[in-house]
């Protein structure tokens, strides 16, 4: 038997790192997807092929509860985590240990603020869990999306998890989520073609936080009045254009205080002023920054901005809401 699953990657529109400290934010996922498929073997093998990470395919065997990996590259082991946790917490969940193939292939940039790692975890835990006969709701896969993350990275607030396996536009607190009034978001993704770990910049504002408390504090606590001020200006009964202008400036103002943490670059900086100067009504890094992307609000100006941000050194990516979040694409007995 095999199952195929995808998973979409996501922006975080506002909130991104002060939601790790239990503030609001607001995501969206996004027509790019993780595809993975999982089909049962004869033996107990576990095998990862991961056509888009750049270490050739891992064998990972295990005989009781120990597992053993054969690779000739040390970083292989590190780099297929989210996918060995996302099959370890299915088999557990289904309370099955099989020998499986899984094979994953991707359209989104790895290591970009997009969501990478959720969307490979929430795909492999959708096709895993289906394969292993168990019907999870995609909030259940949601939550070990979650526990994944947690494993990997240390911290997650969760919210690219949710956003992945639940798809469309969501606001988003302490593990509960709540939809948001769809709109069409005439936005432009700037990718700046660098890459940056989620894990290391929560840890760095982590210490940030942790040395200066009296300066950091403020800032996460602006950034979460902020996100609230963003629900009540998409929820009102405001016109598009007015709502687009106050959402420009509240994007602004995020970008400012995400600067202030430490997680922007050089890079990521001069496409956000690229894209303003553009036209764009608001810019700002989304997702954990250090590298990675930022995305423009810029209605009828997406063309002049995406162009802004080539010349500025990036590549544009004009991206639409995904309605839906984990599908289940294909089952073959
Ligand atoms: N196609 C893939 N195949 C296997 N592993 C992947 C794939 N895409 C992402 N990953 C895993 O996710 C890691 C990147 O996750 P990370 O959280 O650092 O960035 P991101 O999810 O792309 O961005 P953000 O968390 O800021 O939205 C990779 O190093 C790899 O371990
Ligand atoms: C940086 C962060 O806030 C968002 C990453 O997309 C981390 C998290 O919420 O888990
Ligand atoms: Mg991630």
């Amino acid at each position: 038997m095999r199952v195929l699953a995808s998973a979409p990657a996501k922006i975080i529109l506002f909130g991104e790192h002060s939601v790790v400290y239990g503030k609001p934010a607001i995501a969206a996922a996004i027509n790019l997807r993780t595809y993975v498929e999982a089909e049962l073997r004869d033996d107990k093998k576990i095998r990862i092929e991961a056509h888009d990470i750049k270490v050739p395919g891992l064998t990972v065997s295990f005989s009781e509860n120990e597992i053993y990996f054969e690779s000739d590259y040390g970083k292989a082991a590190e780099v297929l985590s989210y996918v060995r946790q996302a099959i370890e917490l299915a088999m557990e969940e289904a309370g099955v240990r099989r020998g499986i193939n899984v094979s994953i292939t991707s359209q989104i940039p790895v290591g970009a603020g997009l969501g990478s790692s959720a969307a490979v975890a929430v795909a492999t835990i959708g096709a895993v869990s289906k394969l292993l006969g168990l019907e999870l709701t995609r909030e259940e896969v949601a939550k070990l999306g979650h526990k994944v993350e947690l494993l990997v990275q240390g911290a997650s607030s969760g919210i690219d998890p949710t956003v992945s396996a639940i798809g469309g536009f969501l606001y988003y607190e302490k593990g509960n989520f709540e939809h948001l009034p769809f709109m069409e978001l005439p936005i432009v993704v700037g990718y700046t073609g660098s890459s940056g770990s989620t894990k290391e910049l929560v840890a760095m504002v982590r210490r940030r936080y942790e040395s200066m408390p009296e300066l950091i504090v403020p800032i996460l606590n602006a950034m979460g009045k902020l996100v609230e001020k963003a629900r009540e200006v998409i929820t009102s009964e405001l016109d598009e254009e007015e709502k687009f202008a106050k959402l420009g400036e509240l994007m602004n103002i995020n970008h400012g205080l995400l600067d202030a943490l430490g997680v922007s670059t050089k890079k990521l900086s001069e496409l956000v002023y690229a894209a303003r100067t553009a036209g764009a009504l608001g810019a700002k890094i989304t997702g954990a920054g250090g590298g990675g992307c930022m995305y423009a609000l810029a209605p009828g100006r997406q063309r002049e901005v995406a162009t802004a941000i080539t010349i500025a050194g990036g590549t544009p990516m004009i991206t639409e809401i995904s309605r839906e979040g984990l599908r289940i694409e294909e089952v073959m007995k």
